[in-house]
C-alpha cells in the first residue's frame, strides 16, 4: 500500500542494470499514477513518463508550455507508485544550463531514476511533426554536460534525445550523437529513425545504450521487440500508447451512453470494480486498518 516499497537510489541502480543486461528492455508511458501498478502488473521491466502524455492530459499540445514544476510533480506522482525505475521526458530541460542543473535536481528530489533531455530549439516540437529545428553542437552538449554535474546520485540517468535526424539526416545524427555521449550522456535517444538500419547506424555511432521510440502514428514503423534487439536496441518506449488507448475506449463509450440511453453495452470492456480494487490494493488498507483498529462495531462487517 502507499505505495513504492524501493527507494528512488534503489531504482536507479536497477534502471542502471536492466541497461547493462543486454535484454531489450520494454517501458510503456503511464498516462497516470494508477497505470503505473498496471504495467508493473504485467511484468514490465520499467515505466516512461511521456511529456506529450503531460501536456496533452492538461488538455496542452506538446510544444513546451509544460512547468519545471507541473512535469515533476505529475512524474513523481506516477513514480511512487511503482517499484520499476521510472524515466521522464524533461524536453528541453526547461532553460539552458542553469535551467538544466535544477530541473535534473528536481527530478531526483521527486525519485525519478532518469530523464531524457533534447536537442530542439525552444520552443519545442513533437519529434515526429515537420518543422522540429535543432539547436548546435555546443548549445546541446553544454546542456547535457550541466544536467551530468548537476545530479547528487550518480545512478541518476542522463539520457541525451537528439532530434537532428529531421532536419539535417543520419550522419548528422550520428555526429550528434558521438558529441552528446562525449559530454557525458549516459544513454542516447535518437529521435524519429525511419528504419531498422538507421537504429543499426546510431548504434554503430556509440557505445551507449540507446532508445527506440516506438510510438503510433509517427515517423517509425511499430517495429516488434525482437526486431529492435537485432539491431541492438537497448530500451523500448510506447510512450502515448496507454494514453490513446485510455481515451479511444472514453470515446467509444460516450458514443454508446448517446446512442443507447445507457453504458450497458460497454460495460464488459470496463475494469471491474474488483479488479480496479485489486490494483489499488484496496485489501492492504483493510488489513492495516483492521490491525490498528482491532474492534468490531457490532453490525458492520469488517
Ligand atoms: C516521446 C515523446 O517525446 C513524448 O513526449 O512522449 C513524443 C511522442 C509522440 O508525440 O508521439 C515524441 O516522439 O516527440
Ligand atoms: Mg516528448
Amino acid at each position: 500500500m502507499l505505495y513504492a516499497t524501493r527507494t528512488p537510489q534503489a531504482k536507479r541502480r536497477a534502471l542502471r542494470e536492466l541497461l547493462a543486461s543486454g535484454r531489450t528492455v520494454q517501458f510503456p508511458g503511464a498516462f497516470n499514477p494508477l497505470s503505473a501498478r498496471l504495467i508493473e502488473e504485467k511484468g514490465f521491466d520499467g515505466v516512461y513518463i511521456s511529456g506529450a502524455v503531460l501536456a496533452n492530459d492538461l488538455g496542452l499540445p506538446d510544444i513546451g508550455l509544460t512547468t519545471l514544476t507541473e512535469v515533476a510533480t505529475r512524474a513523481g506522482q506516477i513514480a511512487r507508485m511503482t517499484d520499476l525505475p521510472a524515466l521522464v521526458d524533461a524536453d528541453t530541460g526547461f532553460g539552458e544550463p542553469m535551467n538544466m542543473a535544477r530541473t535534473v535536481q528536481e527530478l531526483e528530489n521527486a525519485g525519478l531514476a532518469g530523464c531524457h533531455i533534447e536537442d530542439q530549439v525552444n520552443p519545442k516540437r513533437c519529434g515526429h511533426l515537420d518543422g522540429k529545428a535543432v539547436v548546435d553542437a555546443e548549445t546541446a552538449t553544454r546542456r547535457i554536460q550541466a544536467a551530468a554535474q548537476a545530479r547528487r546520485d550518480p545512478d541518476f540517468l542522463i539520457m541525451a534525445r537528439t532530434d537532428i535526424r529531421a532536419a539535417e539526416g543520419l550522419e548528422a545524427a550520428q555526429e550528434r550523437a558521438q558529441a552528446l555521449v562525449a559530454a557525458g550522456a549516459d544513454a542516447l535517444f535518437p529521435e524519429a529513425m525511419k528504419t531498422l538500419e538507421e537504429f543499426a547506424a546510431i548504434r554503430e555511432a556509440v557505445d551507449v545504450p540507446i532508445l527506440a521510440n516506438m510510438t503510433e502514428f509517427g515517423q517509425s514503423e511499430l517495429f516488434t521487440l525482437e526486431e529492435l534487439s537485432s539491431v541492438g536496441v537497448n530500451m523500448v518506449i510506447y510512450p502515448v500508447t496507454l494514453l490513446r488507448s485510455a481515451l479511444g475506449a472514453a470515446e467509444r463509450v460516450l458514443d454508446t451512453i448517446k446512442a443507447d440511453g445507457t453504458q450497458q453495452a460497454a460495460v464488459p470492456d470496463m475494469l471491474t470494480r474488483a479488479r480496479l480494487y485489486e490494483l489499488v490494493d484496496y485489501p492492504a488498507y483493510n488489513r492495516f486498518d483492521t490491525g490498528v483498529f482491532n474492534f468490531q462495531v457490532p453490525g458492520t462487517p469488517r
